[in-house]
């Protein structure tokens, strides 16, 4: 039958590959001393629209409740655990979740997301236990050569400060920025401000590349204190990481936020063949400065169908076909008991050769049960 416009049916190694990644990525967790934590799919539009939060409604798939209020399908995952964590107890806790978001604005509509969020845990041990946790779930699913990319929001957010923008030019600065429209960037920049503000502006769309860019950029902003200590920050963050034997580091210093609500530390992973994002994630304090509270709060979340695409599962198993009737399908079950750790595949009658190491076919005659190899 039909279904709405992005909604699909799934069947066989897309789904499975999916279920691959989600228990690797529970398995890390576990062991990393995760606790899990889960969140209705129906939520009030508000949760995510307000002003900390700063989601855009026509994004959401939604609809009127009986009361008149506008109900959503879960847009963001950071959004509902942290209006769900807003009442816990002041001391560091780490939590994983596993489950889809809907977006109205992506042709899928439907995605599904592995993440971890971290609160009340000290800056530097937060954002590198989110980055290593993702590093360690790459590895078990035997993804190398991961890329990962640092940015921060205060950057450009410090040199916009020196401009004065209205909100449209705001926007259309933050999306040059986005695109790295270097010429478009300076534009906007010196129509609203300095010419000086302006170059530095234009210099920051080029400012991405090895660790190396740190050096060239704490030089050039050498007067800019609140700069240099976010790219201290940043060096320090990269050296755990490097330490720890993580892959590939990319610095991006003009990164723009691709959500409202972080502020700090943002980073994404790439994978290395297909270049795709697999997870993204960052610091977002001010998504509780909503409930009062002033904490520290940083996290990430994959994205499983990047990563599942990604994934060549191989399954070391025997696989094992038992052909019975409806008199032997107790002995056939008694039958699979002796096949250990194989996967045994009971069947009315001789299915596909090459997909068994071996097959078996239980004859019966006179209540005898008779065991044959094909
Ligand atoms: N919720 C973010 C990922 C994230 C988790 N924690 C912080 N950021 C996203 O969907 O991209």
């Amino acid at each position: 039958m039909f279904l709405p416009a992005g909604s699909r049916d799934e069947k066989g190694m897309a789904v499975s590959s999916r279920s691959h990644v989600m228990e690797e990525f529970r398995k890390v967790a576990t062991l990393r001393g995760y606790k899990e934590i889960s969140t209705p799919v129906v939520e009030y539009a508000t949760t995510f629209t307000n002003k900390h939060v700063g989601m855009k409604l026509q994004e959401m798939m939604k609809w009127f409740n009986a009361e008149g209020e506008i109900e959503v399908l879960r847009p963001d995952w950071t959004t509902a655990i942290a209006r769900a964590l807003s009442t816990e107890e002041k001391r560091p806790q780490k939590w994983v979740y596993q489950g889809s978001v809907f977006k109205r604005n992506m042709p899928g509509v439907e995605y599904h997301q592995a993440g971890v969020e971290i609160i009340h845990l000290p800056e530097l041990m937060g954002e590198s236990e989110s980055l290593l946790m993702a590093q360690s779930v790459l590895k078990e699913l035997g993804v190398n050569n991961s890329l990962i990319e640092l940015g921060h929001t205060g950057i450009y957010e410090s040199l916009a400060n020196e401009l004065q923008l209205t909100c449209t030019d705001a926007e259309r600065l933050r999306h040059a920025m986005h695109d790295k429209k270097k010429d478009e960037v300076y534009q906007i920049a010196k129509d609203n401000g300095s010419k000086e503000t302006a170059s530095e502006m234009a210099a920051l769309v080029d400012a991405f590349g090895t660790m190396d860019i740190i050096t060239e950029y704490e030089e050039r902003w050498k007067d800019r204190d609140s700069i240099l200590s976010i790219l201290q920050h940043i060096k320090k963050l990269a050296q755990i990481l490097q330490q720890s034997g993580s892959g590939e580091i990319l610095i991006d210093l003009g990164r723009v936020k691709n959500l409202p609500y972080y502020s700090g530390i943002m980073f994404r992973g790439f994978l290395p063949e297909s270049g795709g994002v697999c997870f993204s994630g960052g610091r977002y304090d001010r998504l509780y400065e909503q409930f009062g509270k002033s904490i520290s709060a940083v996290g990430l979340a994959f994205d499983i169908e990047v990563l599942a695409n990604q994934i060549k599962e191989s399954d070391e198993r025997q696989r094992i076909c038992i052909i019975a009737g409806e008199e032997s399908l107790a002995y056939a079950e008694q039958l699979r008991a002796s096949f250990e750790n194989c996967i045994v595949d009971v069947q009315p009658e001789q299915m596909d050769k090459g997909n068994y190491t071996k097959i078996l076919e239980i004859k019966t005659s006179n209540g005898e049960f008779e065991v044959i190899e094909k």
